[in-house]
């Protein structure tokens, strides 16, 4: 089969979601497991002397079968409605009877049965939790010691009591074993899972820290060249303009000096939500450092980002601001320097004639929008 053929057969087998890939190839291993299982229990009767009559094509049938209808529920996605979609518990416990009544058939090799139901038992150390593995190896227990003593009572010639007292004590000794090791493994899982979660939070306050401005929530500057940059990038692909503009909050030490820095800040974050919501959901508007904010316009053209910009200074300086001690409603205005951006220039050429432009509207009486 080429290398496509498989990855067809595989999407056919496991299907595309990656979670039910997960569980399918973990049922799928345990039914090759099963499959390989069930030759060697005919060889081990044959060479027992035993007679491989009905019972053992009855044990290969349903082995098989069961595993087939375990594979089915989970690919037909009908198992999903359950608490435990891979269905874990259920084919350990189905393996683990299987592997039993195997026992009571291998004869003189049923030893071999020992390290099958291991494997069986590892197949839960990586998924299950530490009570659902005490609960499977006390099954399993039970279920030998059941099949032990009714064996040693129908045909104690090939299960003769005392071996098989020696076999249950060997099972009461690695059971046990196996459900503290499982136990372990769960608590390892468990705060690596915990860990994970904490490192994700970890990491999601790092990338708001380093590219968020902590008063306002906006953009910081760093945050802002990097986004400019972008737009640089794509406009230089498809040729489209855009703009920028530099926003300064006019005579704000007045306001700080008056009113107290507390006031300044509360002011600060009023103006960077009047202005977030006055502009289009595509534009960015950051803070690009102490009274200062930047305005990115990307696809945008000059007449256009003008009419953007006014309706932003209005709005600023229509907003009455929280009252400050003397209790008066405060409003501020702002100075706008606003350019586009020229193909060829370098983005600190944008930036340098957006900020002389904000110098004029600044030199010629604030509260308005100056543009080349
Ligand atoms: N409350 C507060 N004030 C800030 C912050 N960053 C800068 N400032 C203040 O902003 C003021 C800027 O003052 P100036 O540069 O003199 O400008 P201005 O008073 O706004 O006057 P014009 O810009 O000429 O209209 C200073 O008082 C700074 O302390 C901040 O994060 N919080």
């Amino acid at each position: 089969m080429t290398g496509r053929g498989v990855r067809r057969f595989e999407r056919l087998w496991l299907g595309t979601d990656p979670a039910q890939r997960l569980r399918l190839r973990q049922t799928s291993l345990a039914m090759a497991l099963m499959a390989l299982c069930a030759p060697m229990l005919h060889y081990c009767v044959a060479i027992s002397g035993g007679e491989r009559g009905a019972l053992l094509w009855v044990w290969t049938a349903v082995s098989l079968g069961g595993m087939g209808a375990f594979y089915a529920a989970i690919r037909s996605g009908w198992s999903r409605r359950l608490a435990d979609p891979s269905l874990t518990t259920a084919q350990i416990a189905f393996a683990i009877t299987s592997a039993a009544f195997g026992y009571a058939q291998a004869g003189a090799l049923r030893g071999a049965v020992f390290p099958v139901l291991n494997l069986i038992l590892m197949f839960g150390m990586f998924q299950l939790r530490a009570r659902s593995a005490n609960a499977l190896c006390l099954f399993a227990l039970v279920l030998f010691a059941f099949v032990m003593g009714v064996m040693a009572t129908l045909a104690p010639a090939a299960y003769p009591p005392s071996v098989e007292v020696g076999h249950f004590l060997m099972l009461a000794c690695m059971l046990p074993a196996v459900a503290v090791l499982t136990a372990r493994l769960s608590r390892i899982r468990r705060r690596l899972s915990q860990q994970k979660q904490d490192l994700a939070r970890a990491l999601a306050q790092l990338q708001a820290i380093a590219t968020r401005d902590e008063l306002t929530g906006l953009p910081n500057r760093r945050q802002m060249q990097a986004l400019m940059d972008q737009e640089l990038q794509r406009s230089q692909r498809h040729g489209h303009a855009f703009c920028v503009a530099i926003l300064d909050l006019d005579h704000f030490k007045d306001v700080n000096d008056t009113h107290g820095h507390a006031v300044g800040d509360t002011v600060l974050r009023a103006v960077a939500e009047v202005g977030q919501a006055a502009l289009r959901a595509s534009d960015v508007l950051a803070r690009w450092g102490g009274e200062e904010f930047l305005v990115l316009l990307p696809d945008t053209a000059m007449p256009l980002a003008l009419v953007g910009m006014e309706r932003l200074r209005q709005q600023i300086g229509a907003q009455a601001l929280p009252a400050p001690t003397d209790g008066a409603p405060l409003r501020v205005t702002v100075s706008i320097g606003l350019t586009d951006h020229r193909p060829g220039d370098a983005l600190a050429d944008t930036l340098e004639r957006a900020d002389r432009l904000l110098y004029e509207a600044k030199h010629q009486g604030r509260d308005r929008t100056c543009t080349d």
